[in-house]
Order: C-alpha cells, then structure tokens, then sequence
C-alpha cells in the first residue's frame, strides 16, 4: 500500500487561482489589499519564508510591503513599526515574522497589532474570538491543514486525531478547528509529557505530526489508512528533517510530504485571511 499524496503546492496553485478575481475586485472597488512582513535579523529560514510571501503577493495581485529590520533593533523602534502599520491605509493586514530574537519580547509586540490586521490570525483578540466561536482571522497552519484535508476528501466529521507538539501556531489552536461543529472531530493533543504515545497515534484517523522532532512518527505506530500531516520540519546536516518516517507512506491513508504539503498551504492561507479581511471592511 502507498498513501495518496496530500499535495499542498498544487492544493496553493489551486486557492491563488481561487484568491485572484476576489483580488481584482477588490481592487476594482478601491479596497486594495496590502500585506506587510515585518522580519528581523538574517536567519536565512526566514528570510526564504518572507520571500516567499512577497512573491505569492505578486502572483494574486496583492501588494506587499516589507520591513526588514537589523538583528540587533530595539524593542522601541520595533514597536514604531507596528504603529507605522497599523496606520497605514495601504497596509490590510500584516505579520511579524517569527521567532524573534532573543533581546526582543514577542509578546507584547504582537499585543500592539491592529487586531484588525492580524494576517496570521495568532493576536490574543483572534484567538479569543476563536475560542468564542466569533468571527476572526484563523491561524494559517491549523487552517492550512484543515483545507488540505478537504480538498482531498478526508472525513472529519467524528474523526479521532491526534495532535502532537502543543506549540502556539499549530498544535495549541488546531483543536479549536477541529472540535467545531463544522469539523465535528475528536481531538488529542499529545506532546512530551504524553506516556505511550504509539497508542495514541495507533487510535488516529488522522495523524497531525507537529513536534519538530525527526522522523519521530514511524510506520508501526500508525493505524493503516490513516491520513498523516506532516508539520515539524527540522534544519539537520542532511537538509529538512519532518516529523514523519518516510515508510509511513507504506501505511498512511493519505500523507502530507515535507516540503510540498502544509507550508505552501500555510501561505495560501495567510493570503485567504487577508483577502478575506478586505472583503468583510467593504461590508
Ligand atoms: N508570524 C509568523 N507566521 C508564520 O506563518 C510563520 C512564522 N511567523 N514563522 C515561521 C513559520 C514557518 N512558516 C512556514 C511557511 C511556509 C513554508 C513553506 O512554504 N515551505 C515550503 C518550502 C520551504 C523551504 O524549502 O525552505 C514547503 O514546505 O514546501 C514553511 C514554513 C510560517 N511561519
Ligand atoms: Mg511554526
């Protein structure tokens, strides 16, 4: 047996075709959307990643705006930016690259964002109102994920999946996804201090490997049939490392492969939150 391949560049090209006559009309109606990138330092994996984002902006006609700033910047002039953005009209909506380094405090920075222009949908106020079942930008990892899922016909609906890593921009809010009625699934989130985390991996329709722990996803402990996402990636010697064996695909279901499955769905999503944003200011 060999999974079917969750192809999420292909499943991206697909949403931008999707997110460009939205694009155009808004343009069209005078509500251009902007999305700004806010980067810090020269951590090479980042800068791929904003790169990226600004060439994806290009390819639906969004316009972009970069702020790259030097690695040693004061927590002060940092938080000038976020005001600059936040009033700034050709700015929609925006991100703040993360991680940050170490001198800098996360927190409070992503705090003084406009919640009204939250790309990531990571703000305390979005993730509140996703709590509260409100109406919010969702996190583009979870809602990639969910996307990707559908778009290839994986049941949800009273699925058991098991979450592993409870990290802040996956593991942490992808339950509050997927419990929801319109998901309807049952959620496990496992994480280090889990104790036999091969039988909670064996129950699982649905495998959400997000940890950033090499290959620690192998094929004994997934159910056959599964659908297995494959989240963590890890800069090893040898290159990007995922969380999931390469011989889980003689067992899974479904897999997403890393790279080419939940990070060009991440992008696509962060373009959907700011499209999506655009179109609910025209009311
Ligand atoms: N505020 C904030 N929002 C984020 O969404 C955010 C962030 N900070 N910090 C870092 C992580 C990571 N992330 C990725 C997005 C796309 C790919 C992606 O498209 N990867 C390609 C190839 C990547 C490569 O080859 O380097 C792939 O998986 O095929 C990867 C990683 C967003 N993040
Ligand atoms: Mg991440």
């Amino acid at each position: 047996m060999s999974a079917t391949i969750l192809d999420g560049k292909a499943t991206k090209d697909a949403i931008f075709e999707e997110l460009r006559p939205r694009v155009a009309k808004l343009v069209e109606q005078g509500r251009a959307p902007g999305l700004a990138t806010v980067l810090v330092g020269d951590d090479p994996g980042s800068q791929s990643y904003v790169r990226a984002k600004h060439n994806d902006c290009a390819k639906v006609g969004i316009k972009s705006i970069r702020k790259d700033l030097p690695a040693d910047v004061s927590q002060a002039d940092v938080e000038a930016v976020i005001d600059e953005l936040n009033a700034d009209p050709e700015c929609t909506g925006y991100i703040v690259q993360l991680p940050l380094p170490k001198h800098l405090d996360a927190g409070p920075l992503l705090e003084r964002m406009a919640p009204a222009k939250d790309a990531d949908g990571l703000h305390p106020i979005s993730l509140g109102r996703l709590v509260l079942g409100e109406e919010a930008p969702l996190p583009c990892t979870p809602r990639g994920i969910i996307e990707l899922l559908r778009r290839h016909d994986v049941e949800l609906n009273g699925a058991r999946v098991a979450v592993v890593g409870r990290g802040i921009t996956v593991g942490r809010p992808i339950g509050l996804l997927l419990t929801r009625r319109s998901e309807n699934s049952t959620v496990t989130l496992c994480h280090t201090g889990t104790k036999d985390l091969a039988s909670e991996i064996s129950r699982a329709d649905v495998v959400v490997a997000a940890a950033g722990v090499p290959k620690l996803i192998t094929p004994d402990m997934v159910k056959p049939g599964a659908a297995v996402l494959d989240v963590g990636v890890t800069r090893t010697d040898d290159g990007l490392a995922g969380d999931v064996h390469p011989d889980v695909a003689e067992v899974a279901g479904f897999l997403s492969p890393n790279p080419g499955g939940v990070g060009p769905m991440t992008r696509a999503m962060l373009l959907t939150n700011v499209v999506e944003a655009a179109e609910r200011n025209l009311g």
